[in-house]
This record gives C-alpha cells, structure tokens and sequence, in this order.
C-alpha cells in the first residue's frame, strides 16, 4: 500500500476495524476515512454507493459485520443473515463500481463443514453440512468469499479474503448473553471473584476445542495480505493450536485468580466440535501469529479491569 493512498476502514469501531485503524497509524498511514453504522448504514446499498462516489477509497478493509458468540448467532438468525449478506454485497459492489484498488473481506472459521476434518484446509470449504447454530451467519460469509471471488473472475477486481479463527483483544464485547467465549469467562470469572461466589457457570460440556487469536496479530496479518498476496484463494488466519473450553476456562481463572468451581450449563449448546485452522499457506507465505494466548488474556484483562464497573 501506498502510504498516501486513501484507506477505507469498514467497522473501525469494532474490535478488529480498530485493531486495523492502530496498526494503519503506527505503520504511517494517514489517508483514512470511516463512518459509525448511524452515519452509514451499511445495509442501505445507495447510502454507500454515495458515500464511495464521494470518498473513491483506493484501499477498502471490510470488517463491518453483525457478530457475536453462540446464541447471539442462534437467536438472531435472520438478522445474522440478512445484515451479513448485505453489507458484503453492497461494499464489495460499491468497490467495483467506484473502481477501489484492492478490497479485503473478513470471514470466519465457521464457514468449515461441523464436521470437517482438522485441521481444516482452505479446500475443505462447501465440502459438507454446516454447523446449525451459526448457518446464517456462516453462509452470508461463503457468499461474501464468493463475491470477492467472482467480481475478480468476471471483472478482474483485486479482492482478497481471509477467515480469521476466533479472535480476542482490546473493544471486544462482554454483553453476557451475547459475546463470544473469551471476554464472557473473563467478565463472569472477574464478578464472580469480586462477589465471593462458590462457582462459575461454563455454556454446554467444555469439551468443543477452540483456537484463539489476539486481534493485533490479526491487524498485522490483515495489513500483510494487503501488500503481499493477490490471489482469488481465501487465507485461513490463526495460530494453528487449540484447547478445550474446559482448558480455556482454567486458564482464565488463574489469570483473575477465582478460586471457586467450575459448573457446567449443558442447556447451553457446544456447538461446532473443533475448528482448528491449517495455516501452512499464510505461515510459508511469511506471516505468523506471535502473541501468545497466555499474554494475550493476561493484557486484556487488564484492559478490561480498566474500564469495568458493575
Ligand atoms: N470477533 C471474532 O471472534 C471474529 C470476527 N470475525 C470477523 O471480523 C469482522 C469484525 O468483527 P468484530 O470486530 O469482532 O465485530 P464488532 O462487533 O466488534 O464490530 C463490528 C463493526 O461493524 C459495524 N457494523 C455492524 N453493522 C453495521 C451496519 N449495518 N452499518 C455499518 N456498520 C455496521 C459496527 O459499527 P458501529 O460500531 O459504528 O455500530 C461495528 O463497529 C467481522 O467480519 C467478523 O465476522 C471473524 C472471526 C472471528
Ligand atoms: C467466532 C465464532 O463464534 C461463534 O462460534 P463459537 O466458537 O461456537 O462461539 P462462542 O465463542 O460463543 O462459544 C464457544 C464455545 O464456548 C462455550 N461457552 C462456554 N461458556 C460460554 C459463555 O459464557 N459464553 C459463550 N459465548 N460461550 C460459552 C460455548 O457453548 C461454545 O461451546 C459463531 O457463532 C460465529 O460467530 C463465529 O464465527
């Protein structure tokens, strides 16, 4: 990328758009634009389409997306599909028509077959049933790879993409119902430590194995697609190691330093089984993870305390 070159960066105030946003600033970049979703809303197709005729942005990040953990995604279904569908739909169209140099989209690891073998390579994609829990959100992120894919086919449009696994780090979301795995064991070990409770109580068995990456790594791997790779093949991002959600919760409990039990709530679903990522292609074409889940957790708790009221 050019250092001048204007940067659009879809979503900046979510936990990855502002992890690009950081690493965009430190690495000297300054052309950048954005907007909040009540400025822009992304669904809206001739909002964005005005908003790319009257910025031409040369460089587009698309990490704008309804996101969230695994009833999130189970409850709002339709919005996890309709929302997903266009917002990916209409900044990949808009980076057409308005002629953007080169776009990166954002998926995730639960595009993978449930029952995919591991760890799951690129080309396993569409080669079985999805993981119920998450299917909206998983096929509007197949469409978004098949977009990006196709406007490059029909059109010779530079649009890459790359399916993060899991992610963690700084603005991630605590809603208790609503967030991913990792933030709701650090607020739930954290509150259940500052009101003396007896236990804590884990979503489903704890035995469904996840990979977890800091979102800074991801930033950096997200920058690195965007001066090295130009390819129509999708990238799996991840470390490439996982733990059980049992193994996950210690973890975090040592970290805050909660003394009680852990109990289980099987109510709750497990969902997916395992989904580590192969990422042999992004490692041999130089990019690695390098934070590691340890340091990682230690400093977004201390993030987290920071900022945390009852
Ligand atoms: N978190 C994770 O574990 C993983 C995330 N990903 C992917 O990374 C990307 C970013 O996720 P993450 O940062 O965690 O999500 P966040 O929820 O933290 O941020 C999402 C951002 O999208 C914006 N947004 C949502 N809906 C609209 C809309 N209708 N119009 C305009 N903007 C909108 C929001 O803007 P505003 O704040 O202005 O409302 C928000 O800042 C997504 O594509 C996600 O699928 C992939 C794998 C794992
Ligand atoms: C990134 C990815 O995130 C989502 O998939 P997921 O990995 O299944 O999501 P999760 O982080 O919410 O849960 C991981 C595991 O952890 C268990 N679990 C225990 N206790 C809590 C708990 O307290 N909260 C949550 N959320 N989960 C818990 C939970 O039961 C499950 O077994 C996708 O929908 C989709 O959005 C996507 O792509």
């Amino acid at each position: 990328m050019n250092k001048a070159a204007k940067i659009y960066v879809a979503g900046h105030r979510g936990m990855v758009g502002s992890a690009i946003v950081r690493k965009l600033k430190q690495e000297g970049y300054s052309n950048l634009v954005y907007k909040t979703s009540s400025e822009l809303d992304l669904r809206n197709q001739s909002a964005v389409n005005t908003f790319f005729e009257s910025e031409k942005p040369e460089i587009v990040f698309l990490a704008a997306a309804k996101v969230g953990g695994i009833v999130a995604n189970n409850t709002y279904r339709a919005d996890f599909l309709y929302d997903n569908l266009l917002i990916a739909s209409n900044i990949i169209k808009a980076a057409h028509d308005f002629k953007s140099e080169k776009l990166l989209f954002l998926g995730s690891s639960c595009i993978y077959p449930k029952l995919a073998p591991q760890p799951l390579k690129e080309e396993y994609l569409l080669s079985g049933y999805l993981e119920p829990t998450n299917e909206p959100y998983a096929i509007a992120k197949i469409a978004g790879i098949k977009l990006c894919e196709e406007y490059r086919n029909q059109y010779n449009c530079n649009f890459i993409s790359a399916m993060p696994t899991n992610l963690y780090g700084p603005n991630d979301n605590y809603d208790p119902q609503n967030s991913h795995v990792l933030p709701a064991l650090i607020r739930k070990f954290h509150e259940a430590k500052l009101n003396g409770s007896k236990s804590v109580t884990l979503w489903g068995t704890g035995s469904p194995k996840r990979e977890f990456l800091h979102v800074d790594d991801l930033a950096e791997a997200c920058l690195f697609l965007m001066d090295n790779y130009n390819d129509s093949q999708f990238l799996n991002v991840g470390v490439g190691e996982d733990l059980s959600i049992l193994e996950l919760a210690e973890l975090i409990k040592d970290i805050v330093g909660f003394e009680g039990e852990i109990v289980h709530d099987t109510s709750k679903p497990d969902g997916t089984p395992r989904k580590l990522m192969d990422v042999t292609r992004i490692n041999n074409l130089g990019w690695k993870a390098k934070i590691s889940l340890q340091e990682g957790i230690k400093s977004v708790y201390e993030e987290f305390t920071s900022k945390y009221s009852a």
